[in-house]
């Protein structure tokens, strides 16, 4: 199921960035985090009351060369109106209505979407009653906070959540396979889909717009059922678009959500990206199996050397995501297209596996046993208990003596020996340590 997605809009200076740091200061913690993830500063996933949501900050998006900022509000808005399913209209609650806020709220009426006004910096709840003369701005909600100090949010957020659209059943089996390509903008994706299913069932040009409506495409291939998620949303919408790079990482935040696996697709031709970083780190993240495909690898001259080297970028690159094996193919000729769903289904499975825990517990004393931890102050750390708790990443506690003892390193080892006795090729793998009551 894919989140629910808060767009935060705004004219400039109104306090839209400080408002988002906050919200997204509420993010849950992840539980295995890696160096060498980054983050855009406009994507975040926050939770309030135990509903999770993706926060963009609009006003953080680079649209390309725009000197109007009534064009770049435009565009926030078109966006917003687009993607999300609640839209935060920030506005200066010591302003007054302004005529910007008033194109916003123009813009914003042509959308069916639930827009809550919050009038930010009303630092001093003495002033809150000021606020009502955003209601002339025609919404529902107005709220007074102040993103400063955080006052007000609880209410905001409470009325966002109330929002939501109803959760939404799964729609396909236990044993579908669901697949996403995922990667920046041209790198192929369409292509490959194509030369996946083997026909020409979505249609591929180098102009936007070809397909409209987000379509999955279930199918079978050797008797395993696979479905590729949101085969139209990997073409871009509008003329809004084209020119936001970063745009692309939202349609690969929703599509990861819904995904078993993710093919992290990069143009062979033009190398890695730093915008390939954080596509794929949002899929190691949410707990995605992941296959790099390097595409247009028909494009590229080679020598003997070059797949290597091409290899040890990518592991550089993308030092957090060691398990996931790399295919180059082209969507052009067909190359090695034949061996990505094998590939998929190879991976989903270990996505998907549990370890008994006895075999687990063996596992990990011996590993323990051949490697003790380092003691620190004569303190050294203990596992006493371990057991699988779920798959799709797999996700394992250990019950230890004192979490704060135990070393990123020491993990990383403990998570390399779970790897070479059961493999787990292509998923991330969670370790949560919980400190045992003896
Ligand atoms: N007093 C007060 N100031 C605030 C509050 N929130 C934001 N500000 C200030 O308002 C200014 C603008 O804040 P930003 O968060 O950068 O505003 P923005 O809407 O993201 O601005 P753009 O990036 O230009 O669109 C900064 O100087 C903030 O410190 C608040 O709750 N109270
Ligand atoms: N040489 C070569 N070109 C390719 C290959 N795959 C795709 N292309 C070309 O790359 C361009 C982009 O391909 P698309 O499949 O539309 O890329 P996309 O990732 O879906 O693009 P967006 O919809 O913009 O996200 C097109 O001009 C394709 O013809 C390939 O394997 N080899």
């Amino acid at each position: 199921m894919s989140l629910p997605v808060v767009a935060i809009v705004g004219r400039p200076n109104v306090g839209k960035s400080t408002m988002f740091n906050r919200l997204a200061g509420e993010r849950i913690a992840i539980v295995e985090d890696k160096p060498g993830i980054t983050r855009d500063r406009i994507y975040s996933r926050s939770e309030w009351n135990g509903r999770e949501f993706h926060l963009i900050d609009t006003g953080g998006l680079d649209f390309g060369e725009q000197d109007e900022i009534l064009d770049h509000i435009k565009n926030q808005v078109e966006l917003a109106i687009e993607e999300a399913d609640v839209i935060l209209f920030v506005v200066d609650g010591r302003d007054g209505v302004t005529s910007a806020d008033e194109e916003v709220a123009r813009l914003l009426y042509r959308s069916n979407k639930p827009v809550i006004v919050a009038a930010n910096k009303i630092d001093n709840i003495k002033h809150k009653d000021e606020v009502y003369e955003f209601y002339q701005l025609g919404f529902e909600h107005v709220i007074p906070i102040s993103s400063i100090h955080g006052t007000g949010t609880g209410d905001m957020l409470d009325v966002l959540v109330s929002h939501f659209p109803d959760k939404e059943e799964e729609a396909y089996d236990e044993d579908t396979i669901r697949v996403s390509l995922i990667g920046r903008p041209n790198v192929g994706k369409s292509s490959l889909v194509n030369a996946i299913l083997g026909e020409q069932r979505v249609i591929v040009s180098p102009v936007a717009g070809t397909t409209r409506d987000a379509i999955d495409t279930p199918f079978e291939y050797e008797g395993q059922k696979y479905v590729l998620v949101d085969t139209a949303g990997i073409r871009k919408r509008g003329k809004v678009y084209e020119s936001i790079e970063k745009y692309s990482v939202l349609r690969a935040l929703k599509s990861i959500e819904r995904s078993d696996v993710c093919l992290v697709v990069i143009d062979g031709e033009q190398g890695i990206a730093e915008q390939d970083k954080k596509i794929a780190g949002y899929a190691h993240e949410a707990g995605c199996a992941a296959i790099f495909v390097v595409n247009k690898w028909d494009a590229v001259e080679k020598d003997d050397k070059t797949l290597d080297r091409f290899k040890q970028k990518i592991r550089d690159h993308f030092q957090f995501m060691e398990y996931a094996p790399i295919l180059f193919v082209s969507a052009k000729t067909k190359q090695r297209i034949h061996q990505i769903l094998p590939l998929v289904s190879e991976v989903a499975e270990q996505h998907a596996m549990r370890i008994s825990t006895s075999v687990l517990n063996q596992v990990l004393h011996d590993a323990m046993l051949r490697t003790p931890p380092p003691s620190d102050r004569g303190r050294r750390f203990r596992v006493q208990y371990s057991t699988q708790v779920s798959v799709k990443p797999p996700t394992f506690v250990l019950f230890v003596n004192d979490p704060e003892l135990a070393h990123f390193s020491y993990l990383r080892y403990l998570e390399n020996q779970l790897r070479n006795s059961f493999s787990f090729k292509g998923t991330p793998m969670r370790i949560v340590l919980r400190k045992k009551n003896s």
